[in-house]
């Protein structure tokens, strides 16, 4: 064999091996592929489903792997996942759009909402703030597309998620279930502001199973953190409210079990559950702490309440519901979904039965 020829083979072992190892590299773990579903029977709804499941699966991989050169260089020569990212986030962007399009177009009456203030803070005359930041009409047209974005991630799958897992804690846990709905039940006119074991128990599902599982930052510049950890500028510094929310450091010897209780001072023995008592959000970083900590948390609790409250009293009345899968028991709690919000894997799945007369 020929010198060159020798240095060919030579050259396609070690690509064969640089490639081999990036695929395992770059491979996205088993546990965070979703589970496999059942086809949809209208196909092109089903065609609409899958496309934003592959996306989200693609999605959770970027978010929990280090960019590796292989996707820097993806990124930009725009091809492979990168290509199928940007190609998401314009399915995305173009429904906000038309959501913000429409909006422009009608004349405004009646009670201005959220889109609508934002709107009016950048038409302000006097250039206020975000008039500045972004004068020219495109700009201002694409801020409102972002706010649109961003209100539905935060405000939409965040709730959605702690209630599913509400649900199925009330019925892995029949004695909290139980004094949910006397709750409920004793507040027919439907104020939740005063029901603090309603608030305690989706505080305590939200303890176990976090909207948010994990969060961070990049440090911008060198520091040393509280607990004596140093910190590079540029690096990662992240938590998890999934992990803290079940440490027995934490919340003791009792922290993997659904006790609304821990969050109630004793009330005065008169059917009274207690009153809500809070804790400090570096305990418990739900809804993340400091400056940038969440806009929608009270409106968040208004909302999950409400419908909590409505569902249950429903169903106190007319019908009954049981949770069919996942089974509900504390020994054998349900496979969770890591995307950015944390999801139950393959959903809840109730029946509901009108009750007969
Ligand atoms: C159970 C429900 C919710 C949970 C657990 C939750 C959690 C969080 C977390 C962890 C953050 C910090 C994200 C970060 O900066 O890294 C955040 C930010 C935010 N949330 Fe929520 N959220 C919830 C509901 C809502 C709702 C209903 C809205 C509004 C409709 C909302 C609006 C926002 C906004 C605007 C921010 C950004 C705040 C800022 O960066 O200054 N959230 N949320």
């Amino acid at each position: 064999m020929e010198m060159s020829q020798v240095a060919y083979v030579l050259l396609f072992l070690v690509t064969a091996g640089l490639l081999f190892r990036l695929r395992r590299r770059g491979a996205a773990p088993a546990e965070l592929t979703t589970t496999a579903h059942r086809p949809h029977p209208n196909p092109v709804l089903g065609n609409t489903v899958e496309f934003i499941r592959n996306r989200r699966r693609f999605f959770d991989w970027r978010a929990l792997t280090p960019l590796t050169f292989v996707q820097k260089l993806r990124r930009l020569l725009n091809v492979g996942n990168s290509r199928r990212l940007r190609e998401a986030v314009d399915v995305i962007d173009d429904y906000a759009m038309s959501v913000v399009e429409s909006k422009m177009a009608r004349r405004e009456d009646g009670d201005p909402d959220l889109l609508s203030r934002f709107k009016a803070a950048m038409d302000e005359e006097d250039g206020g703030e975000l008039g500045a930041m972004f004068p020219t009409p495109e700009g201002k047209r694409r801020l409102l597309r972002d706010v649109v974005v961003s209100f539905v991630l935060a405000g939409k799958d965040t709730t959605s998620s702690a209630l599913t897992w509400f649900f199925w804690l009330l019925a892995a846990n029949p004695r909290c279930d139980r004094r949910v709905r006397d709750e409920v039940s004793r507040s027919p006119d439907g104020d939740v502001k005063g029901m603090h074991y309603l608030h305690a128990a989706i505080t305590e599902a939200m303890r176990l199973y976090p909207p948010v599982p994990f969060n961070g930052r990049v440090a911008v510049a060198d520091d040393v953190l509280p607990g004596g950890a140093a910190v590079r500028a540029g690096w990662f510094a992240n938590y998890s409210a999934y992990a803290m929310g079940r440490m027995e450091k934490l919340w003791g010897d009792e922290c993997l079990m659904f006790s609304p209780e821990r969050w109630l001072q004793v009330g005065d023995g008169d059917g009274d559950a207690g009153e809500f008592v809070g804790v400090d959000a570096a305990r418990y970083p739900v809804f993340h702490a400091g400056p940038r900590v969440c806009l929608g948390k009270e409106m968040a609790y208004v909302q999950m309440k409400t419908v909590a409250a409505a569902v249950l009293r429903r169903v106190s009345m007319g019908f009954s519901m049981e949770v069919a899968a996942p089974a509900p028991s504390m020994k054998s709690p349900p496979a969770y979904e890591m995307t950015a919000t944390m999801k139950m894997r393959g959903g809840l799945w109730v029946r509901l039965r009108k009750r007969e007369e």
